[in-house]
């Protein structure tokens, strides 16, 4: 039987559903490959997310204690049942159906995940914010994610996602897979990427951490002190500190900052964005001739390094200094230089976002908080 052209996997009487990002790991090597990336141990619990008809587990059930995998097709989560109890690894298989966004995974070693990419981002952050923490987690991404994710500060690709990720992990790129090794073959190219996790993780409240990533990524290439100086960031902080001045006047501080203190879930959100730039910038590229594409390249590479220069030069930062009409001397002028003041003292004005590391965030996020200034 055929649907979308592609015939149904190896022996299975059934199709795969594109809905559920059903492409299946034909290549024998890459399987071995990524399955040895693992190290998985003979006592080690592994939790597959996404089994399918089970070429990754029946590799996996070979070295480890035992494997739960959860799977949301029902038509695949019976598949590699009878699968694993058909090759003798029944008593150490375990499969969970359901969606991995909203199953509560068991404890776990090891994590093992061949998803489709449009949950990687929640996926991986659902996976970050899981007690007990686990050993590592071995993730095939769309190879834009998997480099963005990755990313070090300097590169092209440094992101939001980048810095969140490397706050709460290692993050280590480890093989590209083709297009081919797939069945059907989807239309992107892969990566595999390996994710310890950093424990424990920093304390600090994550809803601060990604108000202040949203600014600072705005315009990565321009300087802390460029940003901070905007007319509508200032103004925005102003009326943040005045709503914190007032709940701490009311002795309300602790409530406003415990509860959020450990919550990974706005920046799963904050990433989602980002997801959609991938699939936007994907979608668009499709309709665009190769030179275009060069051109367009060429012009973003010149924005770039144009912002560095002028970010380099302080008459021309003042050019986004808008705070025109605000009077000298008036609270939201003041303000502003209490900003000022905080980022020289720092000796964080001249750094740049797309060049900041996560301890430079941290600090950047340090100085603003104990100076009163919140982003939430
Ligand atoms: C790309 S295939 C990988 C199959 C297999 N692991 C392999 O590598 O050959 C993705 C698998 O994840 C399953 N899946 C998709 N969305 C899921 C979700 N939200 N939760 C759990 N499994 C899901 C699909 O049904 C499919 O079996």
């Amino acid at each position: 039987m055929e649907k979308n052209g592609y015939a149904a996997g190896d022996g299975f009487n059934f199709t795969f559903d594109k809905t559920f990002g059903q492409h299946i790991l034909k290549n024998p090597l890459v399987v071995k490959n990524l399955v040895d990336k693992t190290a998985i141990k003979s006592s080690d619990v592994v939790l597959e997310i996404g089994p399918g008809t089970g070429n990754l587990t029946q590799m996996l059930c070979e070295k480890a204690k035992k494997v739960i995998a959860v799977e949301i097709d029902p038509r695949m989560a019976a598949e590699v049942t009878k699968r694993m109890k058909k090759l003798g690894y029944g008593h150490k298989f375990d499969l969970i159906h359901g969606d991995a966004l909203k199953v509560d995974f068991p404890f776990f070693d090891v994590c093992v995940a061949n998803l489709p990419y449009q949950i990687s981002s929640p996926f991986t952050f659902k996976l970050l914010a899981h007690r007990p923490v686990f050993k590592c987690a071995v993730l095939m991404f769309q190879r834009e994610f998997a480099l963005r994710l990755v990313a070090k500060p300097g590169s092209s690709l440094y992101c939001r996602l980048s810095v969140n990720v490397q706050l709460l992990s290692k993050c280590d790129h480890i093989m590209k897979v083709s297009k081919n090794s797939f069945k059907p073959p989807p239309k992107v190219e892969s990566s595999v990427v390996r994710i310890e996790p950093i424990y424990p993780p920093p304390k600090i409240n994550f809803v601060e951490w990604d108000g202040l990533l949203r600014i600072c990524f705005m315009r990565k290439n321009k300087t802390l002190g460029s940003i901070f100086r905007q007319k509508k960031i200032v103004k925005m902080l102003f009326d943040n500190y005045k709503i914190y001045q007032t709940a701490v006047n009311n002795e309300e501080e602790n409530k406003v900052g415990d509860e959020e203190a450990q919550d990974y879930s706005k920046l799963m959100e904050a990433d989602e964005d980002m997801l959609n730039d991938i699939k936007g910038e994907q979608k668009s590229s499709k309709k665009k001739s190769r030179k275009q594409k060069c051109l367009e390249r060429l012009q973003k590479f010149k924005q770039n390094e144009g912002d560095d220069e002028m970010s380099e030069n302080p008459e021309e930062d003042e050019k986004d200094d808008d705070m025109d009409g605000e009077e000298e001397g008036s609270p939201l002028a003041e303000f502003k230089q209490k900003i000022v003041t905080i980022l020289e003292e720092a000796k964080l004005t001249k750094k740049r976002s797309a060049k900041m590391d996560t301890t430079d965030f941290l600090q950047l996020l340090s100085v603003f908080n104990e100076g009163g200034i919140h982003f939430r």
